[in-house]
């Protein structure tokens, strides 16, 4: 367990400005009367300062002892623990009830890398590995890692072990606002293994300001089930979808969506594609080949098969999209019911601490300040049915 600095509770120059300059015999005995209790204080100062030296981790790095930072490493036990699965290496199970929302993972990068570069990956994952600690350098060759090239051998091609774990395991870090794509590798979220469309339960989102990476339970989760990210859009068929994750990460994917009876996975295959395609469809609002009406029927319709499906990402990006649509035409109500679903579902999926929220939070107090506001012919668009809101 993590100890946060506590200070010391004794305090010598309260104790001496409390006393008389004119008595000294008084001094003398309030003096004498503070030395027990300050006694206990300094052995239970010594105690607490003990016990934060044997229970935090420290290292020797360049001649200095650091603490490492392992609040949030302490408080995953609380949460979940890693542990071998048949078939799949290690993964994520939860040890209690998870609600839908809930933080299940908060973890800094070791590094992150620019997804395209000039130089050569191995010179450049080399020298990121260069500046970790002893521990972060262990924590990081201790990651699974596939299409290692079988001529080589991992015990001595340390750069080329680096570049197949680093293509195992690393995720999207990208700045939104910078433009620029890059990747970064959090050992403790690297441990989820992957699940397709209602089979993932947890998702994760990059927190570029904070310099965080937060996974969210996107569902309930009961203790002792495995909990499952998702390492691409599987909004696609059994097929494709077992043909990426196979290529890209060398598994044959077994999960509860591609373990369904074939008819079973067809119909699961049918409404995937059917909502890819609505996504397509919905993006041609921006070229006004449909116009504000028809979009929100779009996004309707994909909400729709997605709860057939069970697929409940990206609601909050989507709600949000919609909220954009009826903003650019004018409609205050629909503008402020768009928006408040976008706050629920980005609650769930992002946090209710996250800067989507926070956007959705003002759009609902004042539409006309959405950038997109009136950019449109102004027109009535519906506001999200009872099937969204209820
Ligand atoms: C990011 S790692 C996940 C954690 C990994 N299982 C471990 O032991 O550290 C990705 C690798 O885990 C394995 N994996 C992930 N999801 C899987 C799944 N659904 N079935 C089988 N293997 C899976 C694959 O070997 C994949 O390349």
């Amino acid at each position: 367990m993590a100890l946060k600095q506590r200070k010391s509770r004794l305090n010598h120059n309260q104790s001496t400005s409390e006393l008389s300059d004119s008595d000294t015999s008084e001094k003398l005995r309030v003096s004498s009367t503070t030395k027990v209790p300050a006694l206990l204080g300094f052995m239970v100062a010594l105690l607490v300062a003990c016990y934060i030296l044997l229970t935090r981790r420290y290292e020797h790095v360049q001649n200095r002892i650091v603490v490492l930072d392992d609040d949030f490493e302490a408080r995953d036990a609380s949460i979940f623990s890693v542990q071998e699965i048949p078939g799949k290496g290690k993964g994520v199970i939860a040890v209690r009830d998870i609600k839908r929302g809930e933080v299940v993972i908060r973890e800094r990068p070791l590094f992150v890398v620019p997804s395209e570069i000039n130089t050569s990956p191995t010179a450049l994952l080399t020298h990121h590995l260069s500046l970790l600690t002893p521990y972060q350098y262990a924590q990081f060759y201790n990651l699974s890692y596939v299409n290692f090239p079988a001529i080589l051998d991992p015990e001595i091609d340390l750069a080329e072990l680096a570049l197949a774990i680093f293509q195992t395991n690393a995720v999207q870090t990208n700045a939104v606002s910078a433009g620029v794509d890059s990747a970064g590798v959090f050992p403790r979220m690297a441990r989820l293994n992957h699940g397709c469309s209602s089979a993932f339960n947890v998702v994760y989102s990059w927190r570029e300001k904070e310099g965080l990476l937060v996974v969210h339970a996107l569902k309930d989760v009961r203790k002792g089930q495995e909990l499952l990210t998702t390492y691409t859009d599987t909004k696609r068929t059994r097929d494709q979808r077992r043909a990426h994750l196979r290529h890209q990460y060398s598994f044959h994917c077994t999960c509860d969506v591609c373990s369904l009876p074939d008819r079973k996975s067809k119909e699961s295959d049918h409404r995937l594609m059917s909502m890819s395609e609505l996504y397509a469809q919905f993006a041609t609002w921006g070229a006004g080949v449909i116009d504000g009406v028809q979009a929100i029927e779009v996004v309707e319709r994909i909400w729709e098969l997605g709860s057939q499906e069970g697929y409940l990402s990206e609601r909050g990006r989507l709600a949000a999209d919609a909220a954009w649509v009826v903003a650019a035409h004018s409609d205050v109500a629909s503008t402020k019911a768009w928006a408040k679903v976008a706050e629920e579902w980005f609650g769930y999926e992002v946090g209710v601490d996250s800067e989507q929220v926070l956007e959705m939070q003002m759009l609902q107090t004042q539409p006309e300040g959405h950038p997109a506001w009136a950019s449109r012919k102004a027109m009535r668009v519906p506001a999200p049915t009872l099937s969204i809101t209820a």
